[in-house]
């Protein structure tokens, strides 16, 4: 069997996404998530100009040996760009391999672990009492656990608000929008939030927060400790992650669980980290992290030190990539939660797909495959927009983490 040839479909239903669709000489084709967001026509180029011509002619069973050739073979390892190349062709031949043997991709993987995958949604507000209305509709959709963000009196488009209840896209502009960072204000406003949470729903639903990057690691330490009162799932992104180091100064002040990794792309982001216990949940993706090939190697690692999955799951990573992670959670031992930030419908009509949601958890497909199509002429009537990511600014101009 052979790569006879392979494609770039980029769509923009809403927001952009990069697909690469790879086909063989035997009829049967596999599809991989390759966006990137604020940066999708880097992978792109990556993927025509770099990666294509030399899939061709391979023999797309060789999932491990493509993975090295890539990895290796691009002499210049690592980086967002790259390993998302490389996750699109392996979730590409991951669908490939599934299909060929007639089976869901989970099945391929080592079977099922559980039946659901847990999954969290994002409630957000301007301030706290929209917040805690907002994750009583989620409490009301089903959900077992929910994502709180809350704008800050006094901070200019704080992080996680989104402008609707149920979608929320961060991509917002065709060029940066700036916006702003207190965390003196958000420190004193923060805890507020979940005191009430808890005080209004109790202890029965998991409740979740996103740091963002905002802060220092004594900050981190400081907003862990405060939030113990309230027992959150986990405080995500609680400080840049470059410098694994740091986490051991929040660990050694909080046992709010912490989980980080949406932003890496290879267990080097995240080795010191797992391996020192500095970390309760890693949420590196399929998308991310090069694939299911690598992001398995991640969880394993992992396992050894009691650290969880918590897959990232924004509106940025395709039906295709939530598809890929359904059945990796099926699978996975160490499954902690996965991310589920609902697609538009438009989204869902380039992108049909059998997974499900009820009653809180995720339900992958029988389909052979990852269970993820796309709808190429659907997929072209909504060609690529440019939308960047804001960026973030103190209240002095300081260049700060969005
Ligand atoms: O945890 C999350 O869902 C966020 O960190 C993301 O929404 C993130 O802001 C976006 O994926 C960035 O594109
Ligand atoms: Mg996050």
């Amino acid at each position: 069997m052979k790569i006879q040839s392979a494609k770039v479909i980029v769509t923009c239903p809403g927001r952009n996404f990069v697909t690469l669709k790879i086909e063989t000489d035997q009829g049967v084709y596999g599809i991989g998530d390759a966006t990137l967001n604020g940066r999708e026509l880097s992978v792109v180029s990556y993927l025509e100009d770099h990666v294509i011509p030399c899939l061709i002619g391979m023999d797309p069973q060789r999932i491990e040996d493509i993975w090295q050739y890539l990895y290796r073979g691009a002499y210049w390892r690592r980086g967002p760009v790259t390993m998302r190349a490389i996750a699109a062709v392996d979730m590409a031949l991951w669908d490939i391999k599934a299909k060929l043997a007639g089976m869901p991709l989970y099945q391929l993987l080592g079977g099922r672990s559980r039946d659901g995958v847990m999954v969290y949604g994002h409630a957000n507000g301007s301030d706290i009492a929209e917040t805690v209305e907002a994750v009583g509709q989620y409490i009301d959709m089903g959900y077992k656990a929910i994502r709180a963000q809350t704008g800050v009196p006094g901070i200019k488009d704080a992080y996680g608000v989104g402008r609707g209840k149920l979608y929320y896209e961060p991509a917002d502009a065709a060029l940066p929008s700036v916006t702003g960072w207190d965390t003196r204000k958000a420190l004193n406003y923060v805890p507020k939030l979940f005191e009430e949470l808890r005080k209004t729903y109790g202890f029965d639903h998991h409740l979740l927060h996103d740091g963002h990057h905002r802060y220092t690691p004594q900050e981190a330490a400081n907003l862990g400790k405060m939030l113990e009162p309230y027992q959150l799932f986990w405080l995500e992104d609680c400080t840049p992650a470059e410098n694994q180091e740091a986490f051991r100064l929040v660990r050694q002040h909080t046992v709010t669980p912490l989980a980080v990794g949406e932003i890496f792309n290879t267990i080097w982001d995240c080795k010191d980290l797992i391996q020192n216990q500095l970390i309760d949940y890693i949420r590196a993706t399929v998308v991310g992290a090069g694939g299911l090939t690598h992001l398995r190697r991640i969880a394993d690692f992992a396992s050894l030190y009691q650290v969880r999955t918590g897959c990232h799951g924004a509106t940025d990573l395709s039906p295709v990539t939530m598809g890929c992670a359904l059945h990796f959670d099926t699978w996975v031992p160490n499954f902690g939660i996965q991310e589920y930030m609902r697609h538009t419908e438009a989204t869902d009509e380039v992108f049909p797909h059998d997974y499900r949601f009820e009653a809180g958890l995720m339900y992958c497909g029988e389909t052979p495959g990852h269970g993820v199509d796309i709808d190429e002429a659907l997929a072209q009537k909504y060609p690529y927009k440019p939308a960047y990511l804001p960026v973030a600014r103190l209240e002095d101009g300081t260049m700060w983490n969005w």
